[in-house]
């Protein structure tokens, strides 16, 4: 019976006929090299699904309240671990630093503006307001009657703010004005010195609404505007997180170096001095006004404006004055460490992965999911849906808050935020099996506050230790500790330590640290699963 139907592909495949022996070694010597070949793309194939599998994906959430760090620590695993992206992102915080100047400018001017009348500082002005009342934080936090086993003490012990503790520039500041009648002249001339700034540096207002609309999208209803009354209450301008603000500052700047020449002679970029070869708008009016922004910031009679009405701008965030002249350059680029000190807001949350560029041992095959969330007190609901899915939390409390109220709640004292949060944190059931590593933040701040004479012990009513930093830090850490200890459902190790994360040095180190320690707990965990 002879075949009617046959398979084409058959047909095609089958050797020709009259092959000769030649041409068949060189047929199966051509199949046999197909065939490994195509052994070798199933090998592969079967080793990227292997991978996949094994990859192991870490969760890391970044909590505490605004301007506690968060985004500063996101920023240091960025540049550690993702050096080329955050390289080539620094020239884009530029318009963010240009804000950050033109604001601490704004603060010395609106301070200027409102001269104290002689004999009234502003504190007897604001003594009248309604005394602050500890608050609860947002996360739900216990109130127990047992006792801390830390030295006997109770972990709400420390924690009794005093009732005066505001801490708010205006209304922190006890010293009188010390001009007498016999300085009229002399203030006459102080005041015609101020009106000279305040004419010289109009400009400024113009540039302050150019970075504004650059910076924040025009759909966005959050005030960006400054606050009238208190020179440090400004409302501040906020990103929400993630790639779109800086794909619009990106498309918005009027020229940047070819990005070859950073990645050529990166420590000249890192110097400032980045062959840009012509400043925007904004850079040229910084520019202009340089000198002026600069003998404004070291006019001994402003200093003493500033000094009298408790405003420390250096501890401030986003604080560039002492960098005037470098930052105004025509062809001024962000070194690292300002990206690190520039200030945001930060509105949102947003996810960023982390392939560690670090190809060594473990971390190949780690991706890291670190989470930033906005941390004033509209945007905490945001924290709770992350709480399910999570490894580790990374806490930060700036303790050199401890002197300050929260922006949005001048009834609340930032440090005892901070502790509500962590009670709330470690009691939270749903992270019971979460590590929480705290950072104990702004040591650098709290340091120099501590030396320039602010006393703990006049906010935390339990405090009656010696004043300096070791003692203070000692002190805050063993209080946190107890807490964790207290609170947590169930026992866990307590990873804490006293950071300055705007600090490369140390916190590359204390980086290191947690990422090894989050590593091998979330190895722990999956062997036990
Ligand atoms: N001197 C000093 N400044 C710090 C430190 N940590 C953060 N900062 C600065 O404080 C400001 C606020 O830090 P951010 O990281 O933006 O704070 P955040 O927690 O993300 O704040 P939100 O986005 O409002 O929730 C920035 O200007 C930082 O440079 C520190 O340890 N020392
Ligand atoms: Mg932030």
């Amino acid at each position: 019976m002879g075949t009617t139907s046959e398979d084409p592909l058959d047909a095609a495949l089958r050797p020709p006929e009259n092959e000769t022996a030649t041409e068949r070694a060189v047929r199966l010597a051509r199949e046999a090299h197909a065939r490994e070949v195509s052994a070798a793309i199933d090998a592969n194939i079967r080793a990227e699904r292997q991978a996949k599998k094994k990859k192991k994906i870490v969760r890391l959430l970044l909590l505490g309240q605004s301007e506690s760090g968060k985004s500063t620590t996101l920023r240091q695993f960025q540049r550690l671990y993702t050096p080329t992206a955050f390289r080539e992102e620094r020239v884009l915080w530029r318009a963010v630093i240009q804000l950050n100047v033109v604001r601490s400018v704004r603060v010395i001017l609106d301070a200027l503006s409102q001269p104290c009348s002689p004999g009234v500082s502003p504190a007897r002005t604001h003594s009248n307001r309604p005394r602050p009342r500890p608050r609860q934080g947002s996360l739900h936090t216990h109130s127990t009657s047992n006792t801390s086993h830390h030295g006997g003490m109770h972990a709400d012990e420390w924690s009794h703010f005093r009732p005066d503790a505001s801490g708010s520039f205006e209304r922190a500041d006890s010293g009188a004005e010390s001009d007498s009648d016999g300085e009229i002249r002399t203030t006459t001339r102080r005041s015609s010195r101020f009106e000279h700034y305040q004419q010289r540096l109009i400009p400024l207002r113009h540039t302050e609404q150019l970075l504004i609309a650059k910076l924040v999208p025009p759909n966005e209803d959050e005030a960006t505007h400054l606050g009238r009354r208190s020179p440090v209450k400004q409302k501040e301008v906020f990103v929400r997180p993630g790639p779109l603000w800086k794909g619009a500052l990106a498309r918005a700047r009027v020229h940047f170096p070819a990005q070859e020449a950073l990645e050529v002679e990166p420590r000249r970029a890192s110097a400032g001095d980045t062959g840009l070869e012509s400043a925007d708008e904004v850079q040229e009016t910084l520019h202009a006004c340089a000198e002026d922004m600069i003998d404004l910031w070291h006019d001994k009679n402003v200093q003493r404006v500033l000094k009298r009405k408790k405003i420390r701008l250096e501890e401030l965030p986003g604080f560039f004055l002492n960098d005037l002249e470098r930052v105004t350059a025509l062809r001024y680029s962000p070194s690292d460490d300002d990206v690190l000190k520039a200030r945001l807001k930060t509105v949102g949350v947003a996810e960023y992965k982390f392939e560690m560029e670090v190809q060594s041992g473990r971390e190949s095959a780690t991706e890291w999911r670190i989470v930033d969330v906005g941390g004033s007190r509209s945007q905490r609901q945001t924290w709770m849906p992350f709480f399910d899915d999570v490894d580790a939390i990374l806490f930060l409390a700036p303790i050199s808050g401890f002197d300050q109220v929260l922006a949005e709640d001048n009834q609340v004292n930032r440090l005892e935020d901070s502790v509500l949060l962590w009670k709330g944190l470690c009691s939270n059931k749903l992270l019971q099996n979460v590590e929480l590593v705290l950072f104990l933040n702004k040591c650098d701040i709290l340091e120099k506050k501590l030396e320039s004479g602010v006393r703990m012990s006049r906010y935390i009513r339990s405090y009656d230790k010696p004043n300096d930093f070791p003692t203070v830090s000692k002190y805050l850490m063993s209080k946190f500790n107890a807490i964790h200890r207290e609170y947590s459902p169930k026992p866990r190790k307590f990873y804490a330590f006293c950071t300055s994360v705007t600090d490369t040095t140390t916190t590359a180190g204390i980086i290191a640290s947690v990422r090894d320690m989050v590593v091998r707990e979330n190895l722990k965990k999956s062997k036990l699963l």
